[in-house]
């Protein structure tokens, strides 16, 4: 049990320390803004040692509207931790326990460690003070992993929406298991899709993603109107917090592979055609698995409104892309006239940077959490497996893009063009439906994804904007023309 001292005064106050700290971290929503934080709920690990206190808040932060949760696990030392200055969240001096060095938890080898425990079911969580008026709610969900204990652990760098711990566990016979542990930042309210689809996939012996070990939910007030603290009475929010995995180290990821293919010219045809088998593989897996919806008119109806909505965001949003409203609204006007198959799970977030080449396995699917620009009740609703087809498609236009973009003159539209095709053969041989055939449908996805694309471009790297304005033009000839003025 963790040992709590109550009334003790801590300066500075937690919040503040974090709210110091949060505005800097590459998974905070608001850059540039004043963080503005409201603790909503708190629980703890033990370290068994106790040495290390560690605690991990859920806290709101009205920068945005509506507000954004967050979890931000923090570890307490009396002394300073090796080689974690850069992790380092802040120094407080507490009241009875003297000068306390206040670490970002994921780079703190006994958090990973308990972290791991929990997820496992080899541990509890445990109440924090600040949870008096909310019963706390955590729990692990082992997921046939038990006896396994974590040894070693190093957070993986890198641009990420979340933060993940790779490192070394032990089985309970004693043989080293590599993992990775994905500490969700931005939290919100359902069952998180990376954690349910690949264990979904994974409990059903598919081998295109990692072998699930555990995972961690959790219950949290509601973050409700900004300004206002959590009461007792406030709504629930339940989710899922972390999530276990096998880690497969030395694997390639596809965008680098295919980074290079384009860089060099050298064909990619093969890679893109088995990367098309695998989707298709997955997506009948997906289909099998779990419940489908049929394309009946008003579902139809309501996914081209929800094209129709983002594309009129993307506008206010880009207003580069305001010639190309009418063109954009006659694709989704085409789109609502097509033939659609039922609706599944699929992917979501579909790009060559989700997905891992690992040697003598194949393609390893990665990160099925959805677009994060969108809400999770759209990610977790069944959807149309062409978005993940365009999705992959439009990636490889990006790799080509991003070559043609440090190399001025070069032209790798022969070989997007050909990975592009490959990857189609390969989905259609194995789905037995070759998404060429449903051409008003795809249609439909690689505009909704570019212009996605444009918004992200525009939120995160303004300096690639160029990719997904090129591939609009391309798949918009008749842009810039009002609808009077086509054929
Ligand atoms: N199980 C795994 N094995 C090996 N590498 C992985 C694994 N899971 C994630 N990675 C690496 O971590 C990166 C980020 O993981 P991802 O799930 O996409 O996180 P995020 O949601 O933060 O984008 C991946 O691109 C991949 O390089
Ligand atoms: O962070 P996530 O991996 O979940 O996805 C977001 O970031 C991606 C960029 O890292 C972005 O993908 C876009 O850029 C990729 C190249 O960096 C390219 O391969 C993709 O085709 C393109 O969409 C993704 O859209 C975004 O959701």
């Amino acid at each position: 049990m963790a040992l709590l001292h109550k009334g003790a005064s801590i300066s500075p106050a937690k919040k503040d320390a974090i709210a110091a700290w949060i505005g800097s971290q590459r998974w905070y929503a608001a850059k540039g803004r004043t963080p503005a934080l409201r603790p909503l709920f708190a629980w703890r690990l033990d370290d068994p040692e106790g040495e290390v206190g560690i605690e991990t808040f859920v806290i709101a932060d009205d920068a945005t509207s509506p507000p954004i949760v967050y979890q931000v696990p923090l570890t307490y030392r009396g002394a300073p931790l090796g080689g974690a200055d850069a992790a380092l969240v802040g120094v407080v001096e507490h009241s009875v326990l003297g000068t306390r060095y206040v670490y970002d938890a994921p780079h703190d080898p006994v958090y990973a460690a308990q972290l791991f425990a929990l997820a496992i079911g080899e541990v509890e969580a445990a109440s924090s003070s600040i949870t008096d008026a909310v019963e706390p709610a955590v729990n692990g969900i082992g997921m046939g992993t038990r006896g396994w204990r974590l040894t070693e652990s190093r957070v993986l760098s890198g641009e990420q929406s979340n933060t993940s711990i790779i490192g070394m566990a032990v089985d309970a016979d004693g043989e080293p298991q590599p993992v990775i542990i994905k500490v969700f930042r931005a939290l919100a309210d359902g069952r998180n899709p990376d954690v349910e689809l690949q264990g979904v996939l994974a409990a059903a012996g598919s081998t295109r993603v990692p072998a699930s070990l555990g995972a961690v939910a959790g219950s949290w007030p509601e973050a409700g109107k900004p300004g206002r603290k959590a009461a007792p009475d406030a709504g629930v929010a339940t989710g899922h917090l972390a999530f276990a995995q096998e880690f497969l180290p030395g694997a390639q990821d596809a965008w680098r592979e295919a980074l290079v293919a384009a860089g060099h010219g050298t064909d990619f045809a093969a890679g893109a055609r088995t990367l098309g088998d695998a989707t298709a593989e997955v997506h009948s897996l997906l289909a099998e698995r779990l419940p489908t919806e049929p394309a009946d008119p008003d579902r139809v109806a309501e996914t081209i409104a929800e094209m129709r909505s983002r594309a009129a965001a993307a506008v206010a949003e880009a207003p580069q892309l305001a010639s190309r409203a009418d063109a954009i609204d006659a694709v989704y006007d085409a789109a609502a006239q097509a033939d659609w198959p039922a609706f599944q799970r699929i992917h979501g977030d579909y790009h060559l940077g989700q997905v891992l080449h690992v040697p003598e396995r194949g393609w390893v699917l990665l990160d099925f959490e959805g677009e994060p620009l969108r809400p999770l009740a759209e990610r977790t609703r069944t959807d149309q497996p062409l978005r993940d087809v365009a999705g992959m498609l439009r990636s490889f236009d990006y790799a080509g893009g991003s070559v043609e973009q440090s190399t001025r003159g070069h032209s790798a539209r022969d070989w997007v063009e050909n990975a592009q095709q490959a990857f189609m053969d390969g989905y259609a041989a194995r789905a037995g439906h070759d998404p060429r055939d449903a051409q008003a449908l795809l249609f439909a996805y690689l505009v909704d994804k570019a212009l996605y694309e444009v918004v992200y471009e525009v939120r995160n790297r303004p300096d690639w904007i160029g990719i997904p304005l090129t591939a609009l033009d391309r798949l918009l000839p008749d842009a810039g023309q009002t609808k009077e003025d086509q054929p």
